[in-house]
């Protein structure tokens, strides 16, 4: 399984081309539920802007894909990996749906022997904005999905919590049954499972990587999750947008660094080199310059690399960022 960005709405891409697809993300000016488009999951989020380019995250795959729909769940499968897309629309209090859509995916991915859920996204419209009952929406989103955690037999994977353009949350998931996958943890992080109630009655539930292992005894993927400029558990460098790409950089390079793979049993490392599907989350439009020339710099020239304006899950983070390594 690979995951691609496709700029435009073009097809044409060589590497897509005769290859199944376990699923398509659109990164849009507007959002649309999941369906079966073309035999594959859609999922069309509201995530681009006047100043950032749209584009489409793509998960293709060179074995045989069964697709389906199950209540409101869309997936697809290719007997390795599985891609799971649900939509939750605006509502007053998002926890018991938040809930509810996690524990359909949960019972999908158990019923298709996907046990191991290893990476996901949650799009969470107004994110820093507040609930109908006063409590902001990203707590309350985290309450849904630490309850259907807390009865789900398996480990809390590597995620991205960021802000969308419109209310409601999209939520999509990757799960295997090839291999074991390792949830990585920052040495310079608190785990974020931790955090103190602070930050809301129910910490964040996820890693802060997922390393997948690779068939052939290399290194394999580590799927980094949404990094910010976080210290231990306090956010560092308010208000400075240079400072906070540094932090964040920092994090990643620690993360997928060869000590800390070491430390979690895995054998290799990587740097910011190795990085790819690379998403950049800026809050401020006006900061977008800086972070795409400090992002050109550290990034490889080949890597899919994707900007967006859009907020961050505490008021005081300027930017996020997640990659592949592999
Ligand atoms: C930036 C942070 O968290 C964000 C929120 C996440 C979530 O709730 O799933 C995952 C990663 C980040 O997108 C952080 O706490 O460091």
């Amino acid at each position: 399984m690979e995951c691609l960005f496709v700029k435009s709405a073009c097809h044409g891409r060589a590497d897509v081309v005769g290859r199944g697809v376990l699923g398509r993300v659109a990164y849009a000016r507007g959002g649309q539920p999941p369906t079966l488009h073309e035999g594959a999951p859609r999922l069309t989020v509201h995530m681009a802007g006047d100043n950032t380019e749209p584009f489409t995250e793509i998960w293709v795959t060179d074995r045989p894909v069964r697709a389906g729909v199950e209540g409101s769940l869309v997936y697809a499968e290719d007997g390795d990996h599985i891609f799971c897309a649900v939509r939750i629309d605006e509502r007053g209090v998002y926890q018991n749906a938040v809930q509810s859509a996690y524990e359909q995916a949960f019972a999908l991915l158990s019923r298709l022997g996907y046990t191991e859920l290893f990476r996901m996204w949650n799009l969470v419209g107004a994110i820093t904005g507040d609930n109908a009952e006063g409590m902001e929406n990203y707590r309350d989103f985290c309450v849904g999905r630490a309850r259907a955690f807390d009865k789900w037999p398996g480990r809390i994977p590597a995620a991205t919590g960021i802000g969308s353009l419109s209310p409601g949350i999209d939520l999509y998931f990757l799960a295997t049954r090839a291999g074991v996958p390792r949830h990585l943890e920052n040495p310079n992080q608190t785990p974020a499972y931790k955090y103190p109630k602070q930050y809301g009655p129910k910490s964040p539930s996820f890693a802060r990587a997922t390393h997948l292992p690779a068939a052939d005894g290399s290194t394999g993927t580590v799927y980094v999750s949404g990094t910010a400029s976080i210290v231990g558990d306090d956010t560092v460098h308010h208000d400075d947008i240079a400072a906070q790409v540094d932090a964040t950089l920092a994090n990643i390079e620690a993360l997928i660094s060869p000590g800390n793979l070491r430390e979690h049993g895995v054998e290799g490392g990587y740097g910011l080199k190795d990085l790819d599907s690379i998403k950049v989350y800026v809050r401020d439009e006006h900061d977008l310059p800086l972070v795409r020339a400090r992002c050109a710099e550290v990034f490889p020239d080949h890597a899919d690399i994707a900007y967006l304006n859009v907020d961050v899950c505490r008021p005081d983070l300027l930017v996020e960022i997640e990659g592949i390594a592999g």
